[in-house]
């Protein structure tokens, strides 16, 4: 199996390059070359596999011959030691918590098969990595603890000052030993934007990868959940994605792409709604993001844009198609937390909380489809927004989290600004 770039079709390169190198010199980004489908046993049998063993069988029909079968099942089992539960709030909603691994967000399905991979696939290499990676709050924190300790490894994590939460702050900046926060005074897309330059600048470069979605590995993993979630409830569901980057969402149509059946995605985005205004008008127009109480998708410039269009051969027409676009503000995010758990004593973070939002609008317009709403993070991780809405004390924080909360903040800031990065790189890798 090997890779090409969005922007040369026709180069192709190797695992190693695509995963350790991340981004193309070209500014595309990396896709398999052939999306392999899923055999008949494996559909025989789907069903009857514990959740790893499942994950590990679509991750080595996709990656075929890239990494030997053994290493890969071990690779898989290895990373997926949580599960992804799925609650059923009535007979049309259920949710898919993806917040039960170390960080408490979907994030650490990827970061951790990402850490494994990157590991095995450097393992004979003399120099160390530089892992690099921007975060709007929750792909900093599952990185920094898939890599924390990991020797030959540093990672440095750009974030937006004052625009991501509390507890995701202490997640990125609290942790020491390998891990190095570098606060941009700035928004998510300057920091996604002085990533993707030091990959572009050969001063700087030679050692660094990227541990952002752009990283085909991290989309891997993030098919399985979905897969999951299908052989419980079965193949006619709508997806519910609240989505930023749209790492999410493009693992899903790549998993579909494999064989599996669904009936159609939702896209919930908050005022960030670059994707939701294609789909309506077929004219895609990046703008810089705008900070909402669902930080995590605060995003003007999703990087995974450039593959979706590729699965859809640039026909907006067939994209949406598959995917429908919903967008909502802040007060109606805040209005549904408390009408989730007045409704039905359910706890959702704001991510979530769009997420159930756009469920609803497509319940309205189609009755009877089961939608299920990916809850990508904790509420606690956003603990204050959760106590203005539903009250003090209404949400536990778990151990992992309040530990980090007692921890000193430790960040360099940093104008949003490329060369100012460049010249960080230069010293102190
Ligand atoms: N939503 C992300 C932003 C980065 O997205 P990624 O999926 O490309 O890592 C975050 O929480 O940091």
């Amino acid at each position: 199996m090997k890779f090409y770039s969005t922007k040369s079709p026709d180069q192709f390169v190797d695992i190693k390059e695509a995963v350790i190198r991340s981004l193309p010199a070209d500014n595309g980004l990396y896709m398999p070359e052939k999306i392999n489908q899923l055999s008949d046993e494996f559909w025989a049998s789907w069903k009857d596999m514990e959740f790893a063993e499942m994950g590990a069988a679509v991750v080595k029909t996709l990656f075929a011959d890239a990494v030997p079968a053994a290493d890969l099942d071990a690779l898989v089992k290895d990373a997926l030691n949580f599960e992804a539960p799925t609650v059923q709030l009535d007979e049309t909603t259920s949710i898919l918590e993806l917040f039960h691994g170390p960080t408490l967000a979907f994030k650490d399905f990827g970061a951790r098969f990402m850490a494994r991979l990157m590991a095995y696939l450097t393992k004979d290499d003399e120099s160390d990595l530089t892992v690099l990676v921007a975060t709007s709050g929750d792909t900093g924190g599952a990185v920094a603890d898939a890599f924390l300790g990991v020797e030959g490894t540093r990672v440095v994590i750009l974030y937006p000052k004052g625009k991501v939460s509390l507890l995701q702050e202490k997640q990125l900046t609290a942790l020491g030993g390998n891990i190095t926060a570098l606060e941009i005074d700035g928004s998510f897309d300057d920091c996604q934007r002085m990533v993707k330059a030091a990959f572009l600048n050969d001063e700087v470069n030679e050692t660094l990868t990227s541990a952002n979605s752009i990283n085909i590995s991290r989309l891997v993993p993030q098919m399985l959940y979905y897969f999951d979630a299908v052989r419980k409830a079965g193949d006619d569901l709508v997806f519910v994605v609240p989505s930023g980057n749209f790492g999410n969402l493009t693992a899903a149509l790549i998993a579909t792409q494999m064989g599996m059946p669904v009936k159609h995605f939702v896209a919930a985005t908050n005022a960030n709604d670059v994707v939701p205004q294609y789909l309506d008008s077929g004219d895609y127009q990046p703008r810089p993001s705008v900070p909402t109480i669902s930080n995590a998708m605060d995003v003007g410039a999703p990087s995974n844009f450039a593959r979706m269009e590729e699965i859809y051969g640039n026909s907006w027409e067939d994209m949406k198609a598959n995917i429908s676009g919903y967008t909502y503000n802040d007060e109606q995010t805040r209005e549904a937390i408390r009408a989730v758990k007045e409704r039905y004593g359910y706890t959702i973070d704001p991510h979530g909380a769009v997420g159930w939002l756009a469920a609803e609008a497509w319940k309205s317009e189609h009755p009877g489809d089961h939608t299920v709403i990916l809850e990508t993070a904790h509420p606690s991780k956003f603990i204050d927004i959760m106590e203005e809405e539903l009250g003090a004390g209404s949400v536990e924080i778990p151990e992992r989290l309040a530990i980090l909360a007692e921890r000193e903040k430790v960040a360099t800031p940093m104008a949003p600004d490329e060369a100012a990065l460049a010249e960080w790189l230069k010293e102190n890798l």
